[in-house]
């Protein structure tokens, strides 16, 4: 199949796109879609955002909510499988897309994910992207080669699936990976990122009870892991009643290694939604949690009264906090690139970006020194993120250290937390990956990649 030349492709930025009104039942389900990828991949957009069902993409709001449905699922696979997918299509093309082909691309793209992991006719994914790209004039003009590319893939669709494995994050996201945890341990993350994550609770108590109940397994660091709940979250047993909450089983960690918090007056600070201020609670602690997005406080003013628990909380930045008194304790949940969790947001391997990583380690560390104010000499500060890349984790851990006398690094003993003595770093931090936690069956394998440290304050 020949590629269009550069001439005969324009890209989003050269030409505004302009849709005809469409009466294909379908079709503005995949334009949504093709211009949701579009978002991710060329303008680094969260698809959290994309897909807001009152804030979102335009044309996500315009769609009824099967087709909503319909294009989360598809922008999930094709971010997913990106590498596969690219993969598929190249291998049809006499020479590679244009860079400037982006429309075309996108719309390959969106077909192809249908064909190889959507349970779509593939005739319609066919069909429906040949008359997506007679729709546009940036593609119009590729129609036939839509259709060729595309009835090749389905052809050799078990083929394509058989193959061996390609990266499905960009080359910097897998240089990263090989530099922190080598070759073989980035490629079990690669591997293990392939599967959609289980849905994880955390339990008020009687972990094997609700195991039975949700149709699911008592993990060893002791979270109920479920692989498909049989309905919407707020549909299963226990939810009303407030027995228990969704959290990665990495997630729940954090707040564990601050011990014994019961009877001790603790700040969560990063704390929306409230996962660990929930743990904290619950493990007996007064906690005052603190946050600077209102919207997400919401969330946890909610999910506290949902389970009946009780918190001081704040709409504050951090960054500016003053407190009128000191803490026990602190935890410092801190906003980071979130790539730990690529198997829940396959988006997030490429809506962020290096540099992105580089400010958000360096906010990691101001709010950290915010953190570390805020509580009494010889007070713990738990320090934690959902990012896998070590400059936001260890390395600034080591550079934090290095810069400051009033603060050590307790390291985590395996005697006092035997369930998490495999996560346990040889400095005694706790780090985790979607490669860890592996199980016979991949969907009840892995967990969000977390650094968590623990620290004191010593003057
Ligand atoms: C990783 S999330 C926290 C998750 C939460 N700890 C939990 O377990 O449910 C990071 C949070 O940091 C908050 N945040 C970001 N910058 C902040 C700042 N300067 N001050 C306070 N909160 C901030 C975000 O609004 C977000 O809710």
């Amino acid at each position: 199949m020949r590629a269009p030349n550069q001439a005969g492709a324009h890209s989003g930025k050269q030409t505004k796109q302009q849709h005809e009104p469409s009466s294909v039942a379908g079709l503005p389900a995949r334009q949504a879609a093709a211009k949701l990828l579009s978002a991710v991949v060329d303008a680094h957009t969260s698809m959290d955002g994309l897909t807001d069902e009152d804030n979102g993409h335009p044309a996500y709001r315009a769609l009824d909510g099967r087709d909503r449905a319909l294009v989360r699922a598809i922008l999930l696979s094709a971010l997913r499988r990106r590498g596969t997918i690219a993969a598929a299509i190249a291998a049809q093309l006499e020479r590679p897309l244009p860079g400037n082909a982006l429309a075309l691309d996108h719309l390959l793209h969106v077909a192809a994910t249908q064909i190889l992991f959507l349970d779509v006719p593939d005739r319609a994914a066919v069909d429906l992207a040949v008359e997506q790209a007679k729709a546009d004039p940036r593609t119009r003009r590729f129609d036939k080669l839509v259709n060729g590319v595309l009835r090749s893939i389905v052809r050799q669709k078990a083929a394509i699936l058989a193959s061996p494995p390609v990266p499905d994050v960009p080359d910097w996201f897998v240089a990263r990976l090989v530099e922190a945890y080598g070759t073989s341990k980035a490629e079990a993350i690669l591997e293990a990122h392939r599967t959609e994550a289980p849905v994880d609770f955390t339990v008020k108590a009687d972990p094997e009870a609700w195991a039975e109940r949700l149709g699911g397994i008592v993990m060893p660091t002791g979270t109920v892991r479920v692989a498909r709940p049989g309905g919407p979250i707020s549909t299963l047993p226990g939810y009303d009643d407030g027995a228990w909450w969704v959290q990665d089983a990495a997630a729940a960690l954090p707040a564990r290694l601050m011990g014994d918090v019961a009877g001790l007056h603790v700040a969560d600070l990063c704390a929306a939604p409230g996962g660990k201020t929930a743990q904290l609670i619950h493990a007996g602690a007064r906690v005052t949690a603190l946050d600077v997005s209102r919207n997400r406080l919401k969330r946890l003013r909610a999910n506290l009264d949902r389970l009946g628990l009780e918190a001081t909380v704040l709409e504050a930045d951090l960054a500016k906090f003053e407190p009128d008194q000191l803490f026990d304790a602190v935890l410092l949940d801190a906003p980071c690139s979130s790539t730990g969790t690529i198997r829940r947001h396959p988006d997030v391997a490429w809506s962020k970006t290096p540099e992105e990583i580089a400010k958000l380690a360096a906010v990691q560390a101001r709010l950290l020194d915010h953190a570390v104010r805020m509580v009494k000499p010889g007070g713990h500060v738990v320090f934690s993120n959902c990012s896998l890349h070590p400059l936001e984790g260890e390395q600034l851990l080591q550079t934090v250290l290095a810069e400051r006398d009033d603060l050590a690094l307790e390291p985590i003993e395996p005697a006092a937390f035997p369930e998490l003595a495999s996560f346990i770093t040889a400095s005694g931090a706790v780090r985790t990956t979607p490669a860890d936690l592996p199980h016979a069956d991949p969907a009840l394998s892995g967990m969000d990649g977390f650094f968590a440290a623990r620290l004191r304050r010593l003057g």
